[in-house]
């Protein structure tokens, strides 16, 4: 296992399997929103946000796919069709933007009911604390939309979360195995590459931030994909925040 220093000016989280456990996403949030989307659709159809949804929806590749797997595709779009592709995305976890908007959109109806409150593992919020009591900035890199991701920490089970989190980025700003992505970020934060440390509980993406100049380590949490002995020796590999209170500005 390699050691990472213990210097960052920001430090840039995941959300699925490093702040907050997988099951929490998969078994709460997306079934939530494989629930609603008819609902939400039908009652928001005629809406500015919801028509642009639509047509994006419309452009991803996988939309002929999943007509292809209808014995009877309608003959017009409706509010039906454009379900029954949601849920098709969210069976296949694919992380297609303008679904990650939708689903935002679903969610915030959730959190502001109390139906939903964003999981967090224990050591997240004392974390939070100390990076920022040490003057590090927090960002969020998530597939998840930024309107999602503010939703999860405003209203976590910890309270209200976004208090110390000053950056947060989508896909808007690139996919998470691509480097280009962390270029981006690093840009947009105006902080040298290797000042930011990315955690994360995906090599693949721990990769792309490392090949943009990044610091990354891997987030082993219950629950997570077991890591293979390659992957446990290329990265540092930690089981929560707790061996990270102690990050120091450089
Ligand atoms: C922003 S909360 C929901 C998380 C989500 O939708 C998702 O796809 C998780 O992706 P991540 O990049 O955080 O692993
Ligand atoms: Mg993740």
């Amino acid at each position: 296992m390699t050691t990472t220093e213990r210097v960052a000016k920001v430090v840039l989280v995941d959300i699925e399997g490093t702040t907050t456990s997988i099951s929490f996403v998969h078994d709460v949030l997306f079934p939530y929103a494989k629930e609603n989307v008819n609902k939400f659709l039908r009652d928001s159809w005629k809406s500015d946000d919801t028509k642009q949804i639509v047509q994006d929806l419309q452009q991803v590749p996988q939309f002929a796919d999943y007509k292809d797997t209808l014995s009877a595709p309608p003959a017009e779009l409706d509010a039906e069709l454009i379900t029954g592709f949601v849920r098709y995305l969210i069976d296949k976890d694919l992380k297609v933007t303008p679904m990650k908007t939708l689903q935002g959109l679903i969610w915030a109806q959730g959190y502001a009911s109390g139906k939903l409150k964003g999981h967090v593992y224990e050591d997240v919020p004392a974390a939070f604390q100390a990076w920022r009591d040490a003057g590090l900035r927090i960002g969020v890199y998530s597939s998840g939309s930024v309107a999602a991701q503010k939703l999860i920490f405003g209203h976590s089970i910890a309270g209200d979360l976004m208090t110390h989190l000053s950056a947060y980025f989508d896909t808007h700003v690139g996919h998470k195995q691509e480097q280009q992505s962390y270029e981006n970020i690093a840009k947009s934060l105006e902080v040298a590459p290797e000042q930011i440390l990315f955690l994360t509980d995906i090599p693949g993406e721990a990769a792309a931030a490392r090949s943009a100049g990044l610091k990354a380590i891997l987030l082993q949490r219950p629950g997570n994909a077991p890591l293979t002995d390659s992957q446990k020796s290329t990265y540092e590999v930690i089981p929560d925040f707790k061996p990270l209170y102690n990050l120091q500005l450089p």
